[in-house]
């Protein structure tokens, strides 16, 4: 499998160590890179035998077969139609901008039209396998999440004490905090939308992991869970799993026995 990276930061550099070096994907190498910081780009694509790609254009004319993006919700919303028209597939980390319905919309027609697909990690999170399950036939009544970390981690908060940031849905969490809470998108887009999943944001000195917890209610029962994250080394706001799932996709795609 040949992949191509959008974005070198914490994700992508965890990626293509992961996959080039560490050889955790059978078959599989990052071919290509495109990020905005060229100095970035060049000790990336020393260190890991990636070619660099000075734009997506240029980078979609390679013979990856699949974009792996860990920018930007803006790069996701910039890129994906372009990724998705050049016949590859699409591994998405900043979930965020699929919270956009129509946008949501035009990228699921582009994938009919060319036989192609969106891959959707589950993130810094867990239990999606559990709303689908439980909207599947039964109702879901409600979902929600809370989010706590260290200031470090989130923007604006202050470093003196905890602190509710925000309090409302995922669709304005993420419009607000575009690089925090993407957990409330790839959750929102398991089980009720982004208008109807409830959200919590807090800020608290006292956390040394970005913990999520996520309740929900509906026909099925009940689910209650706790994801407590170790944040990557270089990025306070991203959590370890969050990079860990996106190989978790990329080996599922490929499994001949799928598990959830
Ligand atoms: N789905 C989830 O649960 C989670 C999603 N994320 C999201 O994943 C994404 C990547 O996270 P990190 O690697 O920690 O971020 P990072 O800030 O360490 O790296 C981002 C990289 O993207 C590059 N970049 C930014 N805009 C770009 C553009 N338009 N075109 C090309 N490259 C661009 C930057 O130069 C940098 O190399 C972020 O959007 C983050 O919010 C992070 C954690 C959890
Ligand atoms: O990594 C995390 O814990 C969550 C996060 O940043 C996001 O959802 O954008």
């Amino acid at each position: 499998m040949k992949l191509a990276l959008i974005g070198g930061g914490n994700i992508g550099r965890f990626l293509l160590q992961s996959i080039n070096i560490d050889c955790l994907i059978p078959n599989a190498k990052i071919i290509g890179l495109h990020t905005r910081c060229q100095e970035q780009a060049k000790e990336l694509s020393r260190e890991f035998e990636a070619e660099i790609f000075e734009d997506v254009e240029s980078l979609l004319k390679s013979d990856a077969d699949l974009v792996i993006e860990a920018a930007t919700v803006e790069a996701v919303e910039e890129y994906a139609a372009s990724i998705l028209l050049s016949g590859k597939d699409l591994v998405v980390s900043s979930v965020g901008a699929l919270a956009d319905r129509e946008f949501y919309k035009c990228l699921e027609e582009i994938c009919i039209l060319n036989n192609t697909k969106i891959h959707l990690p589950s993130g810094a999170i867990g239990g999606l396998d559990v709303l689908k399950a439980a909207k599947s036939i039964g109702e879901l009544d409600s979902v929600s999440i809370i989010t706590r970390k260290p200031p470090q981690a989130l923007p604006g908060a202050p470093l003196d004490g905890e602190k509710v940031l925000f309090e409302g849905s995922a669709a304005e969490a993420i419009r607000l905090f575009p690089k925090n809470i993407n957990v409330s998108i790839i959750l929102s887009l398991a089980g009720l939308g982004a208008e109807n999943t409830g959200v919590k944001i807090i800020s608290d000195p006292a956390a040394r992991k970005n913990s999520h917890t996520i309740e929900a209610a509906g026909s099925f029962g009940k689910l209650s869970l706790q994801v407590e994250n170790d944040p990557m080394p270089n990025n306070p706001k991203t959590s370890y799993l969050a990079a860990l799932s996106i190989l978790a996709s990329l080996k599922n795609r490929d499994e001949l026995i799928r598990v959830g």
